[in-house]
């Protein structure tokens, strides 16, 4: 769940927690990629040429270098070392080192020099050592039995060895980069079906996504058809100068389309479409996430117009003082500045638009949202009613459906689902219509596809009576609170049956679509939430493990409404939690953060008493869900309201599960 008590259901649960309840994580499965695996090998040739500069400018530096130092050996004296002599050596040569006056160094092992000879021309061979004449020098050469020959072959062993051993640690630096480099990139395919690094665009026909495929929508279409526009004759704007939209930004909550719509926009425009998502730049090394980037939009050019499209970016695209940055900071600010260099890079003209998506837009860096960058925001929302109907309706293409199912019922009973949601619904729902060997796909499998997601799914085991007593009393401490609060979410289901990780669930969702939640409605959930494990005292005196969810949940909200709502007086109208983002970064200080801690605890009590009072005082209503629970074991809402003597509040219901 996020931090946020938007989530469609107001599900609690009895038993160890599911943190995440399984309505999100392996929800996509027909998420396609833009990248056809196994497309690898092609790359090679084109991953040897973009190595080739490297290696020119490294030949280049080398060769540079050991001109220079050759050159400055006319001149100056350099030491030249005569390790010893190979029947090669010159001895004009070296008469010719020693009238220039460099010092030989080392030992000349086969002319030994000869005490006394010493000449005026020649300089000292070293400093401690006689000096010798070049006819002395000559004759005891050949007496060694060395070759003179007329061709000089100084062996400038010194000066080049000198050279090379300086540069070792950088050759080495190099060749161990270049390694790491290329082994990135091949863990990088074998892990993740040869596409991790490198995008190739899709071909526009084969995967065409258009905006039919795009449903709820309507408000963002306009702008996005302008970038469709703008695609499809980039002369027609070009022509009055009209300056060429750069960079969209997505922003809206997961799975509520923003990839679909960017591949839409594409599939619309007729143009490629490259795809990447901002957490695969981010590398252990340094410089190999710029360097993806460079190539992504190389390969858009070549092929421009071209869309780009940047999932996640908020993970490289924060702004550098907020608290959670992942990745290594030098390679993270690396990438986001080649992206933004890319983005500045190119006029207009090229027809390359990059689309970016995020959930949290209010962290980026705001270098990002400037003018000839990310310049336009499109927020996409959770579709409301009429969206949920229209997104069920695009998904149940090509699904067989039972007469019995009545899709603007099921958009009613979905508030707060995003398209991933539901197209994930009616998956499940053909997938139980299938298991069933049906051949079409029922308003039941609808209601068991939805209980399966907000609920999870059932669990065979055998739970000792004592517990499942236990169980009954908390979940009915729920509900009943549930039903007793005015404004609070009606309860639809309630079961001791376990299900997921929970012993027993209650689940409650809104009538309609909501907004804004007043406090009178927080504390009803909050209230609601303590319910059960108020029940299990009130009843049996003791407290178990199987409020740990609820007080999560509980104190989640409780947090929330003092440190980011203003909803407590005595921290006052200010915003000590603002989301994600470190207060103590932020500035605030430990005496607020304090008073925070205090009003939770003041609010959370305040409810845990209230709904101590509530079953005290409704008792009976109590015994009589639990005496029904125990003998169905689920109960859906009207049974919940019937049992309980509470009139029901709703009429809207997917009745399709059956109960025991
Ligand atoms: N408006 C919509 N119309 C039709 N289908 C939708 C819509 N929104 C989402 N879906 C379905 O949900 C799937 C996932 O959506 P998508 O990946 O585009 O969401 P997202 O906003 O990019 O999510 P995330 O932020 O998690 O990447 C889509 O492939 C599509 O099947
Ligand atoms: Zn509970």
């Amino acid at each position: 769940m996020d931090d946020r008590p938007t989530r469609p259901s107001g599900a609690t649960r009895r038993g160890r927690p599911s943190p995440q309840p399984e309505t999100r994580a392996p929800e996509r499965p027909w998420r396609t990629e833009g990248v056809p695996p196994g497309q690898d090998d092609g790359d090679r040739p084109s991953r040897l040429r973009r190595l080739r500069p490297l290696a020119v400018a490294l030949l280049a530096y080398v060769l540079l270098f050991g001109l220079v130092t050759w050159q400055d050996q006319g001149d100056a004296p350099v030491p030249v070392s005569y390790t010893e002599f190979s029947d090669q050596v010159d001895a004009r040569n070296v008469a010719e080192v020693f009238a220039r006056g460099s010092t030989i160094q080392g030992e000349l092992r086969a002319a030994r020099p000869v005490p006394g000879s010493s000449g005026e021309n020649y300089k000292q061979f070293a400093t401690e050592r006689p000096t010798f004449a070049e006819d002395d020098l000559l004759t005891r050469l050949e007496d060694a039995g060395a070759t003179v020959s007329a061709e000089p072959v100084v062996e400038q062993r010194g000066a080049l060895w000198n050279l090379l051993i300086s540069f070792a640690p950088i050759l080495l630096l190099v060749a161990f980069y270049w390694w790491l480099f290329r082994r990135q990139r091949q863990l990088g395919a074998g892990l993740f079906g040869g596409g991790s690094s490198r995008r190739k665009p899709v071909d526009p026909e084969s995967v065409r996504v258009t905006f039919d495929d795009v449903a709820g929508i309507d408000e963002v279409e306009a702008e996005i058809s302008e970038v469709v526009d703008f695609l499809r004759n980039p002369d027609k704007y070009r022509r009055l100068g009209a300056r060429a939209p750069k960079g969209v930004l997505l922003a809206g909550p997961p799975g509520t389309g923003k990839t679909l719509l960017a591949r839409a926009t594409a599939g619309e425009a007729g143009v490629p479409f490259f795809s990447a998502s901002a957490s695969e730049f981010i590398e252990l090394i340094v410089g190999v996430g710029a360097q993806r980037v460079r190539e992504l939009f190389a390969e858009a050019r070549k092929v421009a117009p071209a869309i780009v499209f940047i999932d996640e970016i908020d993970t490289i695209g924060r702004s550098r003082g907020s608290a959670v940055a992942t990745g290594g900071h030098d390679e993270r600010e690396q990438t986001l500045n080649q992206i933004l260099t890319e983005m500045d890079g190119f006029s207009g003209a090229e027809g390359v638009i990059v689309m970016a998506a995020t959930n949290r837009p209010d962290v980026l860096d705001p270098a990002l949202l400037r003018p000839g960058r990310f310049d336009r925001t499109i927020t996409v929302n959770p579709p409301d009613l009429d969206g949920r109907y229209a997104i069920l309706q695009v998904h149940v293409r090509g699904v067989p459906l039972a007469d019995d199912v009545d899709l603007h019922q099921v958009a009613a009973v979905t508030p707060g689902m995003t398209g991933a949601d539901l197209a994930n619904l009616v998956n499940q729902a053909a997938i139980g219509a299938a298991r069933r060997g049906a051949d079409t796909v029922s308003a039941r499998d609808f209601g068991e596809a939805l209980e399966r997601i907000q609920l999870g799914a059932e669990r065979d085991v055998v739970i000792p009576p004592e517990e499942r007593r236990r169980t009954a009393y908390h979940e009915a401490g729920h509900a009943l609170l549930g039903m007793l609060q005015p404004g609070a979410d009606p309860v639809r289901k309630v079961t001791i049956i376990p299900r997921g990780r929970a012993l027993g669930v209650t689940l409650s969702t809104p009538e309609a679509d909501r907004y804004g939640y007043d406090e009178r409605y927080l504390r009803g959930r909050i209230t609601g939430a303590l319910g059960g494990m108020a029940a299990e005292e009130e009843v049996f005196g003791v407290v178990t493990t199987g409020a740990e969810n609820d007080l999560e949940n509980s104190t989640r909200i409780a947090r929330a409404m003092a440190g980011r709502w203003g909803m407590s007086q005595r921290v006052g109208p200010v915003s000590v939690l603002p989301q994600d983002a470190d207060p103590r970064l932020a500035g605030v200080s430990d005496a607020l953060l304090d008073t925070v801690d205090e009003e939770v605890r003041r609010i959370s009590e305040e409810c845990y008493a209230e709904a101590r009072r509530l079953l005290r005082e409704n008792r009976d209503r109590l015994e009589a869900i639990v005496e029904r629970l125990l003998e169905h074991e689920t109960l859906e809402e009207p049974e919940i309201y019937a049992a309980a003597g509470i009139p029901r509040p709703s009429g809207r219901h997917l009745g399709a599960t059956v109960p025991a």
